[in-house]
């Protein structure tokens, strides 16, 4: 499967959203896009308030997007942020990731430039917290 993800497409479509980003506060616009098995994209972009804590991150929204849409398995993770190196996804979004995904999917960050930096979300989030405890 991880040779048959299309990248491209998917940063493509980071870059694409990440320009909807609502960023009035940070000017830090986040562009995800999510592929699921079905061979679904799923885009989502930051969406900040002006309370500052309600802010909702790109990935977040994607996978909040993902589950509205009724997508099955998320199978790859893309990511653009305008950093001078490729940004990792925060705390809160690896154990979103994590709710849904497995620890080999594949999360990569690309800054507009073409910097990547390439993980798995094992590596992202070892020894996640999962109903697989309870
Ligand atoms: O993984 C992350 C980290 C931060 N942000 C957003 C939240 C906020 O709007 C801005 C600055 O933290 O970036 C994301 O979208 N994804």
């Amino acid at each position: 499967m991880a040779n048959d993800i299309p990248w491209e497409r998917l940063f493509e479509e980071a870059a694409r959203v990440r320009s909807r980003a609502h960023v009035p506060y940070s000017r830090f616009p986040v562009g995800a896009a999510i592929l699921y098995s079905d061979g679904a994209v799923v885009p989502g972009c930051n969406v900040e308030n002006a309370t500052y804590g309600l802010t909702i991150c790109a990935e977040r929204n994607a996978f909040a997007a993902g589950v509205a849409q009724g997508h099955g398995k998320p199978v790859a993770v893309a990511i653009v942020v305008d950093t001078p190196e490729p940004c990792p996804p925060c705390g809160m979004c690896r154990q979103v990731m994590a709710e849904f995904g497995e620890s080999d999917l594949p999360v990569r960050s690309r800054t507009p430039k073409g910097a990547e930096a390439r993980y798995t979300l094992g590596e992202l989030l070892p020894h996640a917290f999962t109903k697989a405890f309870f």
